[in-house]
C-alpha cells in the first residue's frame, strides 16, 4: 500500500484544527466585532453606550461580546451570567481595574495590585455603618456653610447648585477641614477641571492622553496640586487626633510604597467620592421636586421631626435619619433608575455561561442601569416609585435583591453609606431651609457614558427662596 503523503498528512492536520477552532468559536458567545481592526465597533459602541448594549441584548441574546479599541467585552444580562459575575472564583475584580487606574491616575499596575486590598479594607471600615456616625455633625456644619453662599432666593440650575454645595462639603469632610479653595477664581478653576476630568474619565482609561489634551490639562492639574498640598493635608490634625480619610489613605500608601504615589491616589480618592454622589444628589433633588405628592410628604417628614420648616441652623442625627424613612427611599430609588452603567471583571480562567465559554482575558461586564430596567426584578421598573424600598431590610443594611448600584462581591462600593448619608443631609437640608420649585422638566440623561451614575443633559432650572 502507497505511504499517504506528507502534503495530504499537513492537509487533513490543518483540516482538523481548523473545525476544532470552528467548534470553539461555536461555544462563544455571538461576538460584534465591526469590520477595523483593534477599533472593532469602538465608534458605533462610544456615541452611546448604554443604547448601544440594550439593542445588542434584544438582537443576540442574554449573553454576547462586543469587541471595541482592543478590548473584548462580554456582557452578562440575565440570572446565570449575574450569578457567575457575582461568585465565579475565575473573574477577578483587581485585574480588570488595574488599567484604568494606570491611565487615569498614573498609578503603576504593580503598586495597584499591592496596595489594592489593604486600602480597601482601610476605606471601608472608616466609611462602615458603625462608624458613620463620625461624620454627622461634620457634614451638618459644611452643608449649613455652603447654603449660606446661596443667599436669599435665586435661580440656577440644578446641578450647578448641587455641585457648589457637594464639591466643598465632600472633600473638606473626607479630606481635610478647609482644603477646598476659598477664593472665586480657585473655586471655579477646581470646577472646571474636576468637570472635565470626569467627563472624560471613561475616554481616558482607554485612550492615549494626547489625543485628549483638555482632559490631561485637568488630570496634570490635580496631580500638581496634590503634590503641593500633601504636606498641609498631612501636618493637618483634628481635635480627636484621628485621621481623615485621605490622610489614612496617604498613610497606608507610604508606608507600603512611597511618597511618590500619593497625588495619584488623592486624584483617584477624589474622583470616587465626587463623580457618583454628586450626581445622585441631583437627581433625587429632581426627582422629588417633580412629583408634587411625594414633595408633600417629605415636608411633612421634615416638619414633624424639626418643627415648621425654617432658617434655622438645625442639626440632623442618626435618630433623625430614621424617622425620615421616605428621604432614604427617594434616593434609594434615584440610585436604582439612575445606577452606573457597567462594572466589570476580568475573566482569569475560561468560565462557562449558558452553555458558551468565555475565554480567558475578556472582560465581563454587568449593567446595573439596565438590570435596574428588567420588570421581572423591579416592577414597572420605569417609575420612581419610593415605596418599593419598604421590602428592603435597611435595618440590617440589606437592599432589595438585584441591587447592584454599589457593585457586588468583595469590592463592593466603599463609600456606599457615606454616599447615602450625604445626599440624605443634603436633601434634608436644602428643602428645610428653602421654599423650592423646578421651573424645568426632569431632564433626559446624557448617553454619553458608560462608566458610573449618568449625568443629565441639558439644564433643569430651581428657584429657591429662604424660609423665614
Ligand atoms: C451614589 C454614589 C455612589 C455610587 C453609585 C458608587 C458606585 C460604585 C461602584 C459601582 C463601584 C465599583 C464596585 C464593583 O465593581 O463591584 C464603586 C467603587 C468605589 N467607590 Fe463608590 N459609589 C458611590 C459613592 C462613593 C463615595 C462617596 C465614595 C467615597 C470615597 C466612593 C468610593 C469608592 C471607592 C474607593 C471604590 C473602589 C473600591 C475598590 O477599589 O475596591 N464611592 N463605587
Amino acid at each position: 500500500m502507497e505511504l499517504i503523503s506528507p502534503t495530504v498528512i499537513i492537509i487533513l492536520g490543518c483540516l482538523a484544527l481548523f473545525l476544532l477552532l470552528q467548534r470553539k468559536n461555536l461555544r462563544r458567545p455571538p461576538c460584534i466585532r465591526g469590520r477595523i481592526p483593534w477599533i472593532g465597533v469602538g465608534f458605533e459602541f462610544g456615541k452611546a453606550p448604554l443604547e448601544f448594549i440594550e439593542k445588542a441584548r434584544i438582537k443576540y441574546g442574554p449573553i454576547f461580546t462586543v469587541f471595541a479599541m482592543g478590548n473584548r467585552m462580554t456582557f452578562v444580562t440575565e440570572e446565570e451570567g449575574i450569578n457567575v459575575f457575582l461568585k465565579s472564583k475565575k473573574i477577578d475584580f483587581e485585574l480588570a481595574v488595574q488599567n484604568i487606574v494606570y491611565h487615569t491616575a498614573s498609578i503603576p499596575k504593580n503598586v495597584f495590585l499591592a496596595l489594592h486590598e489593604k486600602l480597601y479594607i482601610m476605606l471601608k471600615g472608616k466609611m462602615g455603618t458603625v462608624n458613620l456616625h463620625q461624620f454627622t455633625g461634620q457634614l451638618t456644619e459644611e452643608l449649613h456653610e455652603q447654603l449660606e453662599n446661596l443667599g436669599t432666593h435665586g435661580t440656577m440650575d440644578l446641578n450647578n447648585l448641587v455641585r457648589h454645595l457637594l464639591y466643598p462639603v465632600t472633600v473638606n469632610t473626607l479630606f481635610n477641614k478647609s482644603w477646598f479653595p476659598t477664593n472665586k477664581k480657585k473655586i471655579k478653576e477646581f470646577h472646571q477641571y474636576f468637570r472635565a476630568y470626569d467627563e472624560d474619565f471613561e475616554y481616558g482609561s482607554q485612550l492615549p492622553e494626547c489625543l485628549l489634551r483638555n482632559w490631561s490639562k485637568s488630570k496634570k492639574w490635580f496631580l500638581e496640586l496634590f503634590e503641593k498640598n500633601i504636606p498641609d493635608i498631612k501636618a493637618c490634625k483634628s481635635a480627636d487626633n484621628s485621621m481623615t480619610l485621605l490622610q489614612a489613605t496617604l498613610d497606608v500608601v507610604e508606608t507600603e510604597t512611597s511618597k511618590e504615589n500619593s497625588p495619584n491616589y488623592g486624584l483617584l480618592l477624589l474622583w470616587a467620592s465626587l463623580s457618583n454622589a454628586v450626581p445622585i444628589a441631583f437627581w433625587t433633588l429632581a426627582y422629588v421636586l417633580s412629583h408634587p405628592d411625594i414633595h408633600k410628604a417629605i415636608m411633612e417628614g421634615i416638619s414633624s421631626v424639626f418643627g415648621k420648616a425654617g432658617k434655622d441652623k438645625i442639626k440632623v442625627s442618626e435618630d433623625d435619619l430614621e424617622k425620615l424613612l421616605l428621604i432614604k427611599w427617594c434616593v434609594l430609588e434615584t440610585i436604582r433608575l439612575k445606577a452606573p452603567g457597567v462594572i466589570t471583571r476580568k475573566v482569569v480562567k475560561p468560565v462557562e455561561i449558558l452553555n458558551y465559554i468565555i475565554p480567558s482575558g475578556d472582560l465581563l461586564m454587568l449593567s446595573p442601569f439596565w438590570l435596574h430596567r428588567n420588570p421581572k426584578y423591579f416592577p414597572e421598573p420605569e417609575l420612581f416609585k419610593p415605596e418599593r424600598w419598604k421590602k428592603a431590610n435597611l435595618e440590617k443594611h440589606s437592599f432589595l435583591d438585584c441591587f447592584m448600584a454599589f457593585g457586588s462581591g468583595k469590592f463592593q462600593c466603599p463609600g456606599r453609606w457615606f454616599a447615602l448619608l450625604e445626599v440624605q443631609m443634603c436633601v434634608i437640608l436644602i428643602l428645610y431651609k428653602y421654599d423650592c420649585s423646578l421651573l424645568d422638566p426632569l431632564p433626559k440623561q446624557s448617553s454619553l457614558h458608560l462608566v458610573g451614575v449618568p449625568q443629565p443633559e441639558g439644564q433643569c432650572r430651581i428657584e429657591y427662596k429662604q424660609r423665614i
